[in-house]
């Protein structure tokens, strides 16, 4: 996702020199990982975080670390606010584990509920976003995140057994944008809006939902979309409100999607950014977990105790290092 306007790619030495891998235990099992690894970078700027999910290829990883890269090295665009606040984000734990979990998020009046988890079912979907409406009351917001889970038909029936409570936005519902356009015209009647994650982050065209008419707002995130100046040109050319969200990030990373969200001109919705809370041990020493319902903007440094008590073992830093490397040639043109 680089293109011949982006600033020159700094030498590889520079980015080596001072990095560190870190493997963070998760509080609570997410995206079927109980650890997360991140590397961390620091260029003239401050601290940035690169942490492609492992089974990430290195051409989709390199755009993760040109995000780094801009972070680090270049200044940010300029934040029209100081605050950004935040959901709660639910994994798809069992129905007794919600009040546990959500206890975690201060302040959160929006909760984002993950549902089609493979071997679970849609009883347990219901379940689940039944426990936090409780919760959370009338006022409360519920949203869903199916990860392209569902079928459109199932998409449909899920939408309807899910009714009664009154939900934000269905994310990522189906996987593909014609799905997305299918389902969005059959819940059209309903005031029910479509959200699109991975239709954005993980298209080749970041941008071909948004003219397939399939969604009615884009959810971004720093890292995985090239960096903060890259996901606010996609977020301006789609025209659609944006939800900036997390990609279980390190509070390092985090720093670059609330810079993300300090600078969107408009911020409808609270951010999935409320992430630091699914971790067990951060690497800053006052994490960007919610407080009143949100995250400060801000760029942060990571505490030198943290990141030996939290450093990964010998083997995954040099895996690191090498996808470092490799990814660094991509950007370069050298590969
Ligand atoms: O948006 C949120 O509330 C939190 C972030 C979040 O849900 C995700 C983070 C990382 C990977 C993704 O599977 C997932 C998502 O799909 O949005
Ligand atoms: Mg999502």
């Amino acid at each position: 996702m680089t293109s011949p306007a982006s600033p020159p790619v700094p030498p590889l030495a520079d980015l080596l020199a001072g990095a560190r891998v870190v493997s963070l235990p998760l509080a609570t099992r997410f995206r079927g990982v109980e650890h997360r690894e991140a590397a961390l970078i620091e260029g003239p700027l401050g601290w940035a975080e690169f942490s492609p999910f492992l089974e990430y290829a290195d051409d989709e990883a390199a755009t993760w670390l040109a995000a780094a890269i801009d972070f680090a090295w270049h200044a940010q665009p300029e934040a029209v606010r100081t605050e950004i606040p935040v959901n709660a984000t639910l994994p798809a734990v069992p129905v007794e584990r919600v009040g546990e979990v959500l206890a975690r998020y201060d302040g959160c009046r929006t909760v984002k509920v993950k549902v089609a988890e493979r071997a679970q079912t849609l009883a347990d979907d219901v379940a689940r976003v039944r426990a936090v409406r409780e919760l959370l009351g009338p006022e409360g917001r519920v949203r869903i995140d199916a990860n392209g889970g569902w079928n459109v038909d199932e998409a449909e029936h899920a939408a309807h057994a899910l009714a009664e409570f009154d939900l934000e936005y269905l994310e990522q519902p189906c996987a593909t944008v014609a799905e997305l356009a299918e389902l969005r015209t059959r819940l059209r009647r309903w005031d029910l809006p479509i959200a699109a994650d991975e239709s954005v982050r993980k298209a080749q065209d970041p941008l071909a939902v948004a003219r397939a008419g399939a969604a009615d707002l884009v959810v971004v995130k720093a890292q995985p979309l090239g960096g903060v100046r890259r996901a606010l040109e996609i977020v301006a050319a789609t025209g659609l409100p944006a939800v900036v969200s997390s990609a279980l990030d390190t509070s390092v990373g985090l720093s670059q999607g609330a810079a993300l969200a300090a600078a969107l001109p408009d911020l409808p919705f609270d951010c999935g950014l409320g992430t630091a809370s699914l971790l067990a041990a951060d690497v800053v020493a006052d994490p960007l977990v919610p407080r009143g319902g949100a995250i400060p903007a801000g760029r942060v440094i990571p505490d030198p105790a943290l990141l030996d008590a939290h450093a990964a073992p010998p083997e995954r830093r040099a895996a690191w290092l090498e996808r470092i490397a490799r990814c660094h040639a991509l950007l370069s043109g050298t590969a």
